[in-house]
C-alpha cells in the first residue's frame, strides 16, 4: 500500500503542471487576440462609437453616415475654437484693464500705521477715503454689502498687502481688531434710501450700534457719517451745528433723516456711557467721480442728461438751493476730524450756494449740447434752502473746501463721459458676443444635449 501516496503525489504534480500550462496558454491567446474581438461586444452598446473607431466593418451607407458625423464634429470643433478665441480676447482685455502696479503708498512704521475700518468703503465717498488712507500708508479694511457700493471703486487695491475687502452687511455684528472706524455705510441718494426705507433705518440704527459696540470692545475711535438732512427743511439759514432741525418724522425722507439723527444720538450715548471716542461729521451735498450712473441725485442726473442731449429735469420751480462740495474736500475734512480731539458734530460742506435752476444752466454750459432745461413735479418734503455754516470746521479743524465748483464739475463731467463710453462699448461687446455663431451653436447644443447611455 505504500504505492498509493506516491501515485497521489504524481497526480497532484501532473494536475498542477496542467493548470499552469492552461493559464499560460490563456495568457498567450489574450496577447495574440485581435483587439476588435474585444470591442465587438462594446459595439453593441455603442454602435456609433464602434463604427467610428473601426470603419472596416461598415457598409457604404454606414460609412456615409459616419462621414457626415465626422464632418459635423469638425464643424463643431471649429465653432468651439472661434468661441475660445473670443473668450481669450476678453480675458486679454480684462488683464489689460487690471492694474499690475498699485498706486504708490508711503511706508509707515508699526507705531504710526493704523488699522482702519471703513464701512461702505466701496461706495462713492468711501472709496475716495480708502485711496487717501492707503496712500498715507495705513492698513485699510473695507466692509460693504454692495447695495450701492461697487467692487470696481476699490479694485485697484485688491491684493495689496495693506488692503482687505470684506463682503458683509453691518446690520450683523462684526468682530475684528481695528484702531479707527469710519462708519459711512448707508445709501445716501434719496431714490436709493427711499427704495427700502426699513433697511435704511436698520443700517443707520442696528448698523451704528454694531459699529459703536465694536469701537467699545476694541477701544477704537469711531467717526459717524451724519448728514445735512438732520436739519430737515431748515428754518435757520445757513445751518450751524447748534440748529436742532426741522424734520418730518413720518415723511418719505424720514427713514434717512431720522435714521441719521438716531445714529448721532447713539454715538453720544456710547460716548457718555461707555467712553467711546466719537466724531460726528454732518456731510452736505457732495459730488465727484465714482458717483453711480443711477445715483438719482441732481449732479449725476443733470450731467448725464446733458451728455445725452436729454431734457434737464428741474424738480419743482428750481428756486430751492444747495451748496456742492467736491469729494476730495470732504475726504480731507473727514480725516482732519478723525485726527482731532473734537467730539461735537461738525458741518463739512461747501458754503457756495446755488438755486437748482442756476445749477442746471451751469451744467448745460459746461457740457454743451442741445439739452433743454425744464421744470417737472416737485418732490415731497424737498428741503428748500441748504447751506452749511462752516465756522466750526474752520476753527477746530482748520479746514475749508478748496476745489471750486467749475473745476470739480469739469472732473466729474469727464468721469461721466468716460462711463457713458464704457457702457456703450460694453453693450456693443455683449451684442457681438451673444450674436456670434459660436454662442448660438453652444446654446443650441446645450438645448439638444442628451446624456450618453452607458
Ligand atoms: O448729495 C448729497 O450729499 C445729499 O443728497 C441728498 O440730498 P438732496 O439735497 O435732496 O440731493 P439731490 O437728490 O441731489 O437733490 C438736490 C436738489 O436737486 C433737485 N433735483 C434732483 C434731481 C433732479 O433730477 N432734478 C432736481 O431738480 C432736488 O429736488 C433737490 O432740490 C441726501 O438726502 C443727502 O443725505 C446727501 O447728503
Amino acid at each position: 500500500m505504500p504505492m498509493v501516496p506516491i501515485a497521489k503525489k504524481r497526480i497532484k504534480v501532473t494536475a498542477s503542471v496542467l493548470i499552469v500550462l492552461i493559464l499560460l496558454l490563456a495568457l498567450y491567446r489574450s496577447f495574440l487576440k485581435d483587439p476588435t474581438d474585444v470591442n465587438r461586444s462594446e459595439a453593441n452598446l455603442n454602435k456609433d462609437h464602434w463604427a467610428f473607431v473601426h470603419p472596416k466593418i461598415m457598409d457604404d451607407g454606414e460609412k456615409e453616415g459616419i462621414h457626415q458625423k465626422q464632418q459635423k464634429l469638425v464643424n463643431q470643433i471649429e465653432q468651439a475654437k472661434a468661441q475660445i478665441a473670443i473668450l481669450e480676447d476678453r480675458v486679454r482685455a480684462l488683464e489689460a484693464s487690471t492694474p499690475r502696479k498699485y498706486p504708490q503708498v508711503k511706508y509707515l512704521n508699526y507705531k504710526n500705521r493704523k488699522r482702519i475700518l471703513i464701512t461702505g468703503g466701496a461706495g462713492f465717498v468711501g472709496s475716495h477715503l480708502v485711496d487717501t488712507l492707503m496712500v498715507q500708508g495705513h492698513e485699510v479694511i473695507v466692509v460693504d454689502n454692495f447695495f450701492t457700493g461697487r467692487k470696481r471703486n476699490v479694485e485697484h487695491w485688491l491684493g495689496h498687502e495693506n488692503f482687505e475687502l470684506i463682503h458683509h452687511d453691518i446690520v450683523n455684528p462684526l468682530f475684528i481688531e481695528v484702531d479707527e472706524i469710519y462708519h459711512l455705510a448707508s445709501p445716501a441718494s434719496p431714490p436709493h434710501y427711499m427704495y427700502n426705507p426699513v433697511k435704511t433705518i436698520k443700517t443707520n440704527t442696528m448698523g451704528t450700534i454694531n459699529m459703536l459696540g465694536l469701537a467699545k470692545r476694541v477701544m477704537a475711535k469711531v467717526l459717524i457719517a451724519s448728514t445735512s438732512e438732520v436739519y430737515g427743511d431748515p428754518t435757520v439759514h445757513p445751518q450751524p451745528e447748534t440748529y436742532w432741525g426741522h424734520v418730518n418724522p413720518i415723511g418719505p425722507r424720514a427713514c434717512y433723516d431720522e435714521g441719521k439723527r438716531v445714529s448721532e444720538t447713539l454715538s453720544y450715548a456710547y460716548a457718555k456711557q461707555e467712553n467711546v471716542k466719537v466724531r460726528v461729521a454732518r456731510i452736505f451735498n457732495t459730488y465727484g467721480p465714482r458717483m453711480h450712473m443711477n445715483d438719482g441725485r441732481v449732479v449725476s442726473n443733470f450731467i448725464l442728461q446733458a451728455l445725452r442731449n436729454e431734457t434737464i429735469t428741474v424738480y419743482g420751480n428750481g428756486k430751492q438751493t444747495r451748496s456742492f462740495q467736491y469729494v476730495s474736500d470732504l475726504v480731507d475734512g473727514l480725516i482732519s476730524l478723525m485726527a482731532s480731539n473734537y467730539s461735537q458734530p461738525v458741518n463739512l460742506g461747501n458754503p457756495v450756494e446755488h438755486t437748482i435752476e442756476e445749477f442746471a444752466w451751469i451744467i448745460k454750459k459746461l457740457v454743451g449740447g442741445k439739452s433743454e432745461v425744464k421744470q417737472t413735479d416737485a418732490v415731497e418734503d424737498d428741503p428748500q434752502r441748504r447751506k452749511p455754516d462752516i465756522t466750526r470746521a474752520k476753527s477746530v479743524l482748520n479746514w475749508e473746501p478748496k476745489v471750486p465748483l467749475d473745476m470739480g464739475l469739469y472732473r466729474t463731467i469727464s468721469y461721466f463721459r468716460r462711463e457713458l463710453e464704457r457702457s456703450d462699448q460694453f453693450q456693443k461687446d455683449s451684442r457681438k458676443y451673444f450674436d456670434s455663431p459660436a454662442v448660438e451653436y453652444i446654446q443650441q447644443s446645450r438645448q439638444n444635449f442628451v446624456p450618453d447611455k452607458i
